[in-house]
């Protein structure tokens, strides 16, 4: 397997240098090459199994050829020792794929953890230390944090924006410490994306240091974000009708695995996009003009994003073809005052606690089916646990919502975070004297 840039498509790079280098120098990003079509049977004879074995399954047929197959077996299951399964809202027809089932509570997990037994495992052939940059608007910092935790060879720098995550997610990254630091950027999370995306191509940063990103710019965390669509497919099959899915959406990177998985054959009928007042995509898919914008502050924070990384890999997915696009995916966005009305709808319909981004997918869904008139399965990502949203969730539905144990102890801990403008030569500066 190998990768190319969406900014030059002629020349590729081995899986290791895309999986350390993460984006390109000419700011594009990696995208692999051929992207095998594995075919609706390799799918269909694979997707009742555990998330593991579907994760091996798709690695094997990928980077066979480059990681031992026993090695490769080893950290697929290491990464994922748990599973996604899909709960039925309205049998057959409406249903949850809750990926939160992980350690930080979030989707995230799953290419967080893909991504660090990987590198671990490529690491052991090096003696530099890597440096991984994240720019989180809440979830990934978390999952990136527990997933690299104490990794050895490894030290993460994550920068979050001030004031726009929610408590418990600050808590996932500012109390670990170790190999784990907190940068709080006084801007938006698209500051924080610039930024890292300005240490990538900084010569002089990476002339001494080994930088690597986790976010979705990565390739490496998208691919695993595959395998769990896969696993949904398997887990409705047996109702015999065309599958639709709807991604919240952020930064657009778990839609464009969803998108890489069609494409190698997994069968989905349409995808919907659900997002905020961040409704680039949306707008795009309604005008067919693509305009990023500042980010809006909103309840669903983790999807505050104006300029969403993604975008290019869609639409290179989609051949830079508008009518493609719009056979495959449907754009829907919700406000605040929408959002919340949809979760307490959503508790008092199915009796099913969401948290605002997972509620927001599950509205698209419920408009999707509407506006379509298709008799289709539909299957709504839930992205998040809701307690990670408890404040909010609690003042919705009126009702406490338990927090797994494994969050609620973070709340006795206390925040470590590095305060900095949100401007690049300020955290250069503040990053270089951690290094
Ligand atoms: N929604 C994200 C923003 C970063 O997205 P990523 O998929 O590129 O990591 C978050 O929760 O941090």
């Amino acid at each position: 397997m190998r990768f190319y840039s969406t900014n030059s498509p002629q020349s590729t790079v081995s899986t290791k240098q895309a999986l350390f280098q993460s984006m390109p120098a000419d700011k594009g990003l990696y995208m692999p090459t051929p992207l095998p079509t594995l075919g609706v049977d390799f799918f269909t004879a694979i997707a009742d199994q555990s998330l593991a074995d579907i994760g091996f399954a798709i690695s094997y047929a990928l980077f066979g050829d480059e990681i031992n197959k026993a090695d490769l077996e080893e950290l697929t299951h290491n990464a994922f020792p748990f599973e996604t399964p899909v709960i039925q809202l309205e049998s057959g027809k409406t249903s949850v794929l809750e990926l939160f089932h992980g350690p930080s509570l979030a989707f995230k997990d799953v290419g967080a953890r893909y991504m660090a037994a990987l590198m671990s495992y490529f690491s052991k052939q090096s003696d530099k230390e890597v440096n991984i940059l994240v720019a989180t608007s809440g979830d990934t910092g978390g999952a990136v944090a527990m997933g690299f935790h104490n990794v050895p060879g490894v030290r993460v720098s994550i920068l979050y924006p001030s004031g726009r995550v929610s408590e418990l997610q600050e808590k996932q990254l500012t109390t670990l410490g170790g190999n784990i630091q907190a940068f709080e950027v006084d801007g938006t999370f698209d500051d924080c994306q610039a930024i890292v995306k300005q240490a990538f191509v900084d010569a002089e940063l990476n002339a001494h240091l080994s930088l690597s990103s986790a976010n979705s710019i990565n390739i490496f965390r998208l691919i695993p974000q595959g395998f769990y669509y896969v696993s949904a497919y398997g887990q409705v099959q047996h109702y015999g009708k065309p599958v639709v899915f709807s991604t919240p959406s952020g930064n657009f990177g778990n839609l464009s695995a969803g998108a890489m998985v069609q494409k190698m054959g997994l069968p989905v009928a349409h995808f919907v996009a659900a997002t905020n007042l961040n409704h680039v995509v949306p707008s795009y898919l309604k005008s067919g003009n693509y305009l990023p914008q500042a980010s809006v502050a909103t309840i669903s924070n983790a999807m505050d994003v104006g300029s969403p990384s993604n975008f290019v890999r869609l639409a290179h997915l989609y051949n830079y073809d508008y009518n493609q696009f719009k056979t495959n995916v449907s754009g829907y966005f919700y406000d605040d005052e929408e959002t919340r009305a949809g979760m307490k709808r959503i508790y008092d319909q199915y009796n099913y606690v969401s948290c605002p981004h997972t509620a927001i997918g599950i509205m698209g869904l419920q408009d999707y089916m509407t506006d379509s008139q298709q008799d289709v399965m539909g299957i709504s990502l839930a992205t998040a646990h809701p307690s990670k949203f408890k404040p909010l969730v609690e003042e919705v539905l009126g009702h406490p919502v338990e927090v797994p144990e494994r969050l609620a102890e973070l709340a006795h801990r206390s925040k470590k975070s590095i305060p900095i403008p949100a401007e690049y030569e300020a955290f250069k500066e503040s990053f270089l004297q951690t290094v």
